[in-house]
């Protein structure tokens, strides 16, 4: 297994023309940690992914890889180190499970776009590891929104990066199989030695499956520590809006919400211009 790898954000901004978003995000993500990332929709969860995936640039500050600045990297060497599943990944008509996952393999194509020796296998694991090996030959538009969710997993997996980055990986999912990509996100981790940022809108899988939770709100980094320090009424108040109780699993010792209503004046409050 070769070293983690660590991800720092500093003094990040961005914004969309006419839409500031990041205002200013530090961040630091120790090598191997696994890290959620929560705030309301339109916060800035999936910009900071795709800065942090080096999809974009930020307008100030920066994101050091393992101490390697992103701005300095081409983009396959960025490929080679950080991968990211988003919302959005492409699929051509017609595109087969395998093909699609393939795609991800581009970081480690050759000068002619040639897949490497060695590269099947895998693909071939990327496909064991989120269970979809026995639909290789599908066409990925025959394929519900929950199956297509895990091929883009085992797309982003196939592309064998040390830092993954996971944008709502549940999304789709019903409950069996969001535990059961979660439980396999922290087993990959433990033994790949990988770091995962991902992001959650069920908190209470964040509290149970991440080290550590990072708040988002108006463009900032609001909470940022493990999750039984971070998860309270207030985070649940302040952050995502809603009232409610914070407990704790009588088995697990991780926190659990009870939310209740949600508060009121959020189109005021999530307004950050
Ligand atoms: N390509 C774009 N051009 C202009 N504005 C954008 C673009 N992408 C996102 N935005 C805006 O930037 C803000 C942050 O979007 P982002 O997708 O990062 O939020 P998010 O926290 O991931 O939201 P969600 O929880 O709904 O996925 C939103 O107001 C969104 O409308």
């Amino acid at each position: 297994m070769t070293e983690p790898v660590g991800i720092r954000v500093e003094g990040v901004r961005f914004g969309y023309p006419g839409r500031p978003v990041l205002r200013g995000v530090d961040m630091s993500v120790e090598p191997g940690e696994l890290t959620a990332l929560i705030g309301l929709n339109g916060c800035g969860k999936s910009t900071l992914l795709r800065i942090a995936a080096g999809l974009l640039r930020p307008d100030e500050g920066r994101v050091l890889l393992g101490g390697d600045d992103l701005a300095r990297l081409s983009r396959r060497a960025t490929a080679r180190r950080v991968a990211l599943l988003h919302q959005s990944a492409p699929a051509v008509p017609g595109m087969t499970v395998r093909q699609l996952v393939r795609q991800g393999r581009y970081a480690a194509r050759g000068p002619l776009g040639m897949l490497r020796e060695g590269d099947d296998p895998v693909v071939r694991r990327a496909l064991r590891d989120v269970g979809v090996a026995d639909w290789a030959e599908r066409d990925v538009d025959a394929l519900s929104g929950g199956e297509r969710q895990r091929v883009r997993l085992a797309m982003a997996l196939a592309q064998d990066t040390r830092v993954l980055l996971l944008d709502e990986p549940t999304t789709y999912l019903d409950l069996h199989h969001q535990l059961d990509v979660l439980q396999t996100v922290v087993r990959l981790r433990e033994e790949r030695g990988l770091t995962v940022v991902l992001v959650l809108h069920d908190l209470a899988h964040a509290a149970r499956f991440a080290e550590r939770i990072v708040a988002l709100r108006d463009g900032r980094v609001v909470a940022d520590g493990p999750p039984k320090e971070v998860v309270t009424p207030g985070l649940l108040a302040d952050v995502l809006r809603v009232a409610g109780r914070v407990g704790q699993d009588p088995e697990g010792g991780w926190p659990v919400c009870y939310p209740d209503h949600p508060l009121q004046g959020l189109a005021n409050d999530n307004r950050i211009h």
